[in-house]
């Protein structure tokens, strides 16, 4: 079987801000390859570079020194050709709009006619199983829901990569373990590539095929974890000793990051 295509590699890339005080060191030596239909999760503690790393792939910061590609592509020719969907932290839906104006401004700013908008929008919402909540205004829908409708709106111009920067971290936990169930089913529909930022544990473990173990200060990879568990992952796989061995092991290596600093 031939490799599948990379959709992301970084070689040894890194990135200091230039704040007014200090430079920042916010990633060291990155060095990571991404392979199309891969789910990967960045899991480490607050300001060990997760974000710097989404937000360096979707050309919102540039990189300080190394390589990075996108596609293939830099990652300003990458967002030129529309390569991802990006979903923030917060649901970060306009409250004055509804859920189908919502989901259109992207497309309404990168030129679609309005025919091929409400086609997107009405796939996409399918596909986050919301249809029927198309007028509804983001404070008509529970917290879950809202978030659901803004991976709908990344989702709306059908790129292949969908960065996701901790989409899930406000929720309760019951909300969360089926929005990562029907995360797991779309990505196993759509074929995507996704890249996920978490704080959890479990979360991580479950979802991801790659898990990449980020530490601190300055903000470097110390383990990247291939995951041996099936694609096909009901919940309780969780509680199967396949899964603990591999929470396990990130769990290690959170530790060893923290321990670095000393
Ligand atoms: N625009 C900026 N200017 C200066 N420093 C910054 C800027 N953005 C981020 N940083 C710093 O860079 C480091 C990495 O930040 P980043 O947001 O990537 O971390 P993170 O791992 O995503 O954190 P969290 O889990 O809290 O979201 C942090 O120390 C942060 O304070």
């Amino acid at each position: 079987m031939t490799q599948a295509a990379s959709v992301v590699s970084a070689k040894d890339l890194c990135l200091t801000y230039q704040a007014d005080d200090a430079p920042v060191q916010a990633l060291t030596n990155v060095n990571l390859d991404v392979r199309k239909g891969d789910f990967v999760s960045f899991i480490g503690p607050s300001g060990c570079g997760k974000t710097t790393f989404l937000r360096v792939i979707a050309d919102l910061e540039k990189k300080t020194s190394g390589e990075i590609t996108v596609n293939g592509m830099t990652p300003e020719e990458a967002r030129k050709a529309r390569a991802y969907g990006y979903v923030f932290q917060a649901p970060a839906l306009y409250p004055w709009r509804t859920i189908e104006k919502n989901i259109a401004l992207p497309l309404e700013i990168m030129g679609y006619s309005s025919v091929d908008q409400k086609k997107r929008i009405a796939g996409a919402l399918d596909l986050v199983n919301l249809s029927g909540f198309e007028k509804k205004f983001p404070w008509q829908l529970s917290g879950g829901m809202q978030q659901r409708a803004s991976i709908a709106r990344a989702l709306a111009f059908d790129a292949d990569l969908l960065l996701m920067d901790e989409p899930f971290g406000a929720l309760d936990e019951i909300v969360r373990d089926h929005l990562n169930e029907e995360l797991l089913k779309l990505w196993a529909r759509t074929n995507k590539t996704i890249c996920f930022v978490t704080h959890s544990i479990p979360e991580a473990v479950y979802l991801s095929t790659k898990i990449v173990v980020m530490s601190p200060r300055p903000g470097r990879v110390t383990d990247i974890i291939d995951s041996t568990l099936p694609r096909e992952r009901p919940l309780d796989i969780r509680e199967t000793p396949e899964f603990l061995e591999i929470a396990h092991r990130v769990r290690d290596g959170l530790r060893a990051g923290h321990s670095y600093e000393h």
